[in-house]
């Protein structure tokens, strides 16, 4: 299967100390894969090196493609969310489209038009972009990531702040891409909504990739207790294991 990204033995050194340490991985059409790790894993790290923000060792596909290509092939919603200026909802969105060219068309427009319907838009598509609330612009930024209409879509913690109607909708909308046959890379750090909605699971222990596999391969009472230090019950339902934390082991 063509990879859509392949990290091969990436590593990201702060200070001097590997935060992202000789990590390989691909990922493949019609993926939805969690990251997932604990706080200062790497998560947030790998992700920008992957994207080619950040100076590393080591291989990313993406890294390597000039920026016009990398845009064509890689939609990046970062986990600041922050919306300086106050223009339209609308036009917000359609920067989205910018790596498609200058002049717009009728592709444009309906990119435009399906990533606001999809993220539940339509009624704000006139509102200054800096009005809405917290979880409704994240919402906004998630739509204008659509709108590139690329293969692989990566998101950092997409689903911070959203209510949790609103995190399921957008998980929703980012499983079902990948359905259609495109891939998405997402940190998350709810482990329930990961093994729900992610088909492979990827775990971080201080840079390192300690798990990589279908969800209930990765989420066990071993990985969790020696990577998040924690103990949880982790129960089997027809959604997929919920995990609940119940102590921490350190
Ligand atoms: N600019 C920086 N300079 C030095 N160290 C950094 C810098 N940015 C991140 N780090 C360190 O790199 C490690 C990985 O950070 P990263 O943000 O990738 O973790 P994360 O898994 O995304 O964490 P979180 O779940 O808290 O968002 C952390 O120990 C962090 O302190």
């Amino acid at each position: 299967m063509t990879g859509l990204l392949h990290l091969d033995h990436l590593t990201v050194r702060r200070d001097g100390c590997p935060v992202v340490d000789d990590v390989s991985l691909k990922i493949t059409p019609g993926e939805c894969v969690g990251l997932i790790g604990p706080n200062g894993a790497g998560k947030t790290t790998l992700l920008r090196a992957a994207l080619g923000l950040l100076p590393h060792e080591g291989q990313s596909s993406l890294a390597q493609m000039a920026p016009r290509d990398r845009a064509a092939q890689a939609a990046w919603l970062p986990q600041s969310r922050e919306i300086a200026w106050p223009v339209p909802v609308r036009d917000l969105v359609a920067l989205g489209r910018l790596p498609h060219g200058r002049k717009s068309g009728p592709a444009d427009e309906e990119a435009i038009q399906a990533a606001m319907a999809r993220m539940g838009l339509e009624t704000f598509a006139d509102r200054p972009a800096t009005q809405l609330s917290g979880g409704e612009q994240a919402r906004v930024l998630i739509a204008r990531t659509l709108a590139q209409d690329t293969p692989l879509l990566m998101a950092d913690e997409p689903i911070a702040g959203l209510d949790p109607a609103a995190q399921l909708s957008t998980l929703t909308v980012l499983r079902d891409l990948s359905r259609e046959g495109r891939a998405v890379l997402l940190s998350l750090h709810d482990l329930s909504l990961a093994a729900r909605f992610c088909s492979r699971l990827i775990m971080l222990d201080q840079g390192r990739k300690v798990a990589d596999g279908p969800p209930v391969e990765v989420l066990t009472q071993p990985n969790l207790a020696k990577t998040f230090h924690l103990r949880a019950r982790i129960h089997e339902t027809p959604e997929g294991p919920i995990v609940q934390p119940l102590e921490t082991t350190r």
